[in-house]
């Protein structure tokens, strides 16, 4: 890769985006941007009544992603710093698909293009691919209070919805490495050569 290295770890709810991108920071020593979950306001009331809640949602997780991303790659001091990412912004896209419809889906679209369009994107993409099953179980035993009542189904979509995403992303940015990674299968939390595998892979395209 000879641009400066700028990684998304990206995968669905409690796929280990966080996990890893915070033990990929640590061993690559790059600057880790994380998201704030505990502070949004919105999140339990969005997971008790979705279409009540989804366009205030949404449209606080863009803005914040926006300041986040903003401030940071488009700050000249920050030019030359590799960055690890636990998410990628066109992860507001694939959640909009999917909670949001007619007008608030129109209005948040062109929204988010104007937000977004001018930002670096990530030149590599480790997308962690896990299975329903593996997703709940995660979720269960992070046990935050606002996802305990959670919705099979929501999840369900939203696997397949990365799936497409992905795909898209592939055929739209050849030029983006997407890396891969079983997440049902590799275990990068308790076996460390596991997180070896990852590391090895990604040197590769460094
Ligand atoms: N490969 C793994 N094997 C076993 N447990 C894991 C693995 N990855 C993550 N976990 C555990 O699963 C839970 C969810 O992980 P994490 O919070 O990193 O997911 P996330 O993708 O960032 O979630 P969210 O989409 O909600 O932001 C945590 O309790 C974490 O310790
Ligand atoms: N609707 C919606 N849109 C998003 O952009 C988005 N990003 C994350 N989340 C949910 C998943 C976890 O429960 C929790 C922490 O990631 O927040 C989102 N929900």
């Amino acid at each position: 890769m000879k641009q400066n290295p700028y990684i998304a770890v990206e995968g669905a709810i409690g796929a280990g985006k966080t996990t890893l991108s915070t033990m990929l920071a640590q061993r690559f020593d790059f600057t880790l941007m994380k998201e704030i979950v505990e502070e949004n306001p919105f999140l339990d009331k969005f997971y008790q009544n979705i279409e009540e809640w989804a366009f205030q949602l949404e449209m606080f997780f863009l803005c914040n992603r926006y300041k986040q991303l903003g401030d940071t790659l488009l700050n000249p001091s920050h030019a030359y710093q590799p960055i690890v990412s636990d998410y990628h912004i066109y992860k507001n896209m694939i959640f909009a698909e999917r909670t949001l419809s007619g007008v608030q889906l129109d209005k948040y679209r062109q929204i988010y293009h104007l937000l977004t369009d001018d930002l670096p994107k990530p030149n590599l993409i480790v997308y962690i691919k896990a299975d329903l099953d593996t997703l709940l179980h995660r979720i269960q035993k992070r046990g935050r209070d606002f996802e305990q009542n959670f919705d099979a189904g929501y999840l369900s979509q939203l696997v397949e919805d990365y799936e497409t995403a992905i795909s898209h992303i592939r055929a739209q940015e050849p030029d983006t490495v997407i890396i891969t990674i079983d997440g049902d299968k590799l275990d990068f939390v308790e076996r460390p050569e596991d997180f070896e595998q990852i590391v090895a892979k990604i040197k590769e395209h460094l």
